[in-house]
């Protein structure tokens, strides 16, 4: 117990502090036998709620914020003032600081954060070196892949699967830090060698509750870099300077549009893929799109800040392909281009529109299938409808994730935000492979298909229930069904 509490700042202590401790949780119910009990309060309930049970399931020492009112003799209770804190550096101490083993790189902001954190693993294990790869996707340790739950995972699981990397003889990691990681402290006590912020614009809002809020949760990220690490920042963004206001590391800039100690510029845009001017130098990518040449200046100024040789990381970042469901698109038998892109946020779906506004010839159709998940960001709804139905030549608003909640009432919602002259583009087909499938049988050769919101996903949640659902699969399933 002494030993996990190391640089934990305690309050209180009462009982044996040399108690031998198997395992630590912070869900009652996975206690077992000698377990550490951290209590955490949370949005749905309170930990501390559980210490009893815990104690019960064989905890032998409780780390919580506040005293219990019923003390048990067998048992120590430790004080402190934020137990998540506590969590994190009981976490690192539990196994081995694996972080401060590795070079470890995070990634925050609204889009771009898979994206981005793929694209540098992909890069850095193409230039020899074992990584770990910690995304919405997957957790990948040098090319073996674990199944990934939350964008960013709680801090055992973190603290774990980090020591898996270093036995491995993983030498880099890459890691997405989203807004809740930050605000929860799913992070606390990791040593970042580089904190990296890509963008941020509207989402998330139902948990931040303003815009505000959601600003400062994304700072705080910064705030704690400490002073041997880097950061760098999208000054193209409004707030990207802001980002790095307060913090201790060095500062590292890049852009498209302004000056910034890396630079980028878009040279040619095409459906097979992109010519960059980067850092002076031009550069081919198959990865589509203005969003995309920011992801790819934000990997090329990672590299560099690690202390790569310019050349060396562009020959392997040109060779670097889409990440999977983030622009991904095919042509079917008989000519049209389907697109699937995870966009989830007004911003993310505007940028994908506007990529594929870009490049088509306008002689053909745009017909673009999107719906909004349940259970988060009400406000995303009418805004992503409004986009769609202005962007294209016909919206078909259907079913993304409903999760608990009523999937018409969510098309409800999102269709109040379809401007008049737009009604006449829209459609409500509540049954996701439904829609893409009217959207196949309205489509000619060369006509365009966004499907937009799921990406990468191979599930669709409905009432709590998951079931199998594939947006690629299904269009390649159902184009040759339907002979299009
Ligand atoms: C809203 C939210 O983020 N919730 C996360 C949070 O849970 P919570 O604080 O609400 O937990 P709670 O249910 O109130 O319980 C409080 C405490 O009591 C404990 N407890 C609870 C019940 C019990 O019987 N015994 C017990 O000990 C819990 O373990 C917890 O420590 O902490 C949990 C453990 O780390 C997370 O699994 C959980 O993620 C939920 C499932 C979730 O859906 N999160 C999403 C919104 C999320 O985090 N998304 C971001 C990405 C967003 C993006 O950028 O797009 C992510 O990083 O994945
Ligand atoms: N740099 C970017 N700026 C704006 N939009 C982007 C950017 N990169 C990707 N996008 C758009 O956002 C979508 C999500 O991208 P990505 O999965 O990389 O973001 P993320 O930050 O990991 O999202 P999440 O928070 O859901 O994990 C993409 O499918 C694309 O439409
Ligand atoms: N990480 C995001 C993903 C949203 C993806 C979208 N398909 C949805 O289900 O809303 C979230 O949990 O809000
Ligand atoms: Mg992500």
């Amino acid at each position: 117990m002494k030993d996990l509490l190391y640089k934990v700042n305690i309050r209180e202590l009462m009982g044996n502090p040399l108690v031998e401790i198997s395992t630590v949780e912070f869900d009652s119910r996975k206690v077992a036998e000698s377990t550490l009990f951290v209590a955490q309060s949370g949005t749905q309930v309170d930990g501390h709620d559980f210490i009893d049970k815990a104690i019960e399931l064989g905890a032998v020492a409780i780390v919580c914020e506040k005293k219990p009112a019923q003390i048990q003799d067998h048992v120590t209770y430790v004080v402190v003032e934020n137990s998540s804190i506590a969590l994190g550096i009981i976490a690192s101490n539990l196994y081995g600081n694996p972080t401060e083993k590795l070079k470890l790189i995070g990634i925050t902001g609204t889009n771009g954060k898979t994206t981005t954190a793929t694209l540098t693993y992909n890069l850095l294990e193409s230039l020899g070196f074992a990584t770990i790869l910690v995304s919405t996707i997957r957790i990948l340790i040098h090319g073996k892949e674990y199944p990934s739950s939350h964008t960013t995972p709680d801090i055992l699981t973190l603290n774990k699967i980090f020591s898996e990397a270093v036995e491995a003889g993983c030498e880099y990691a890459v890691m997405e830090v989203s807004s809740h990681g930050i605000h929860q402290n799913r992070i606390a006590g990791l040593h970042f060698q580089v904190g990296v912020f890509s963008n941020i614009s509207h989402d998330h809002l139902d948990y931040h509750k303003t815009f505000a809020e959601y600003i400062k949760a994304k700072k705080k990220f910064f705030d704690e870099l400490p002073k041997s690490s880097h950061s760098l920042t999208n000054i193209d963004d409004k707030n990207g300077i802001v980002m790095l206001q307060n913090t201790d590391s060095t500062r590292h800039s890049y852009a498209l549009k302004t000056d910034a100690d890396f630079k980028a510029r878009i040279l040619e845009n095409q459906f097979d893929g992109m010519l960059m001017l980067l850092d002076g130098k031009e550069f081919w990518t198959p990865l589509i799109g203005q969003f995309n040449a920011y992801n790819l200046l934000a990997v090329y100024s990672i590299a560099r800040i690690l202390g790569f040789d310019q050349e060396e990381i562009l020959t392997s970042l040109s060779k670097l392909k889409t990440v999977d469901g983030r622009f991904q698109s095919i042509i079917t038998e008989n000519g049209i281009v389907a697109i699937v892109d995870y966009a989830h946020t007004p911003d993310a779906l505007e940028n994908v529109l506007n990529t594929i506004q870009n490049i088509r010839t306008r002689n053909e159709k745009l017909i673009t299938v999107v719906g909004c998940g349940g259970d988060r960001d009400k406000t995303k709804r009418p805004e992503m409808a409004k986009i769609a139905s202005n962007e294209s030549d016909l919206a078909i608003f259907t079913s993304d994730n409903p999760r608990s909640e009523d999937p018409e009432a969510i098309l409800a919602e999102m269709e109040v935000g379809v401007e008049p002259q737009n009604f006449r583009k829209t459609l409500k087909i509540t049954d996701r492979k439904e829609a893409i499938k009217t959207a196949l049988k309205m489509a000619d050769r060369g006509d365009i298909i966004l499907v937009a919101g799921k990406g990468h996903e191979t599930y669709q949640e409905i009432k709590g229930v998951k079931h199998h659902f594939d947006d690629m699969e299904t269009i390649v399933e159902l184009s040759k069904q339907l002979n299009k």
